[in-house]
């Protein structure tokens, strides 16, 4: 049985919308759209795994409000774990692109991976 890959994910709301990017062709499920996050690193939390993987990809600083969903999914790529968490960020500072901030309603109109679909609707 192959292990699973924990991975942290920054909802990050300002204001009614949410910051968004687009996975990369050299990037697995390229062409989606995705919110910041990434590998937890041995020894991390979740929580600092999402605030290091937002800053890194997208120049942001966040603060965690709240846990939103565990999934655990299946993909050709492997089996991984995923903790969706809330966040904030205080500054009127602008992402790094591709990330950019959406509208809450404008969410189900995207292209998102399988394993987002249940945290689309919930916000
Ligand atoms: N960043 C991000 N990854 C997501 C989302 N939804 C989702 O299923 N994933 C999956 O979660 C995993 C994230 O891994 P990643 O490859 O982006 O993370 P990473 O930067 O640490 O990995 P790398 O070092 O291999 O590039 C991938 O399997 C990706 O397909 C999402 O909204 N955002």
């Amino acid at each position: 049985m192959s292990s699973v890959t924990r991975i942290a994910i920054a909802v990050v709301e300002r204001d009614g919308r949410y910051l968004v990017g687009l996975r990369t062709k050299q990037q697995t499920l390229a062409g989606k759209a995705e919110f910041p996050g990434g590998k937890v690193e041995a020894n991390e939390t979740f929580e600092a795994a999402a605030i290091r993987e937002c800053l890194e990809e997208t120049g942001l600083e966040i603060e965690i409000v709240s846990h939103l969903d565990s999934v655990e999914w299946d993909y050709d790529h492997g089996r991984i774990a995923l903790e969706f968490i809330l966040c904030r960020v205080g500054s009127q500072q602008e992402p790094r692109p591709p990330f950019r901030w959406v509208a809450g309603n404008e969410l189900p109109n995207l292209d998102w991976p399988d394993a987002n679909q249940t945290v689309i609707q919930k916000l």
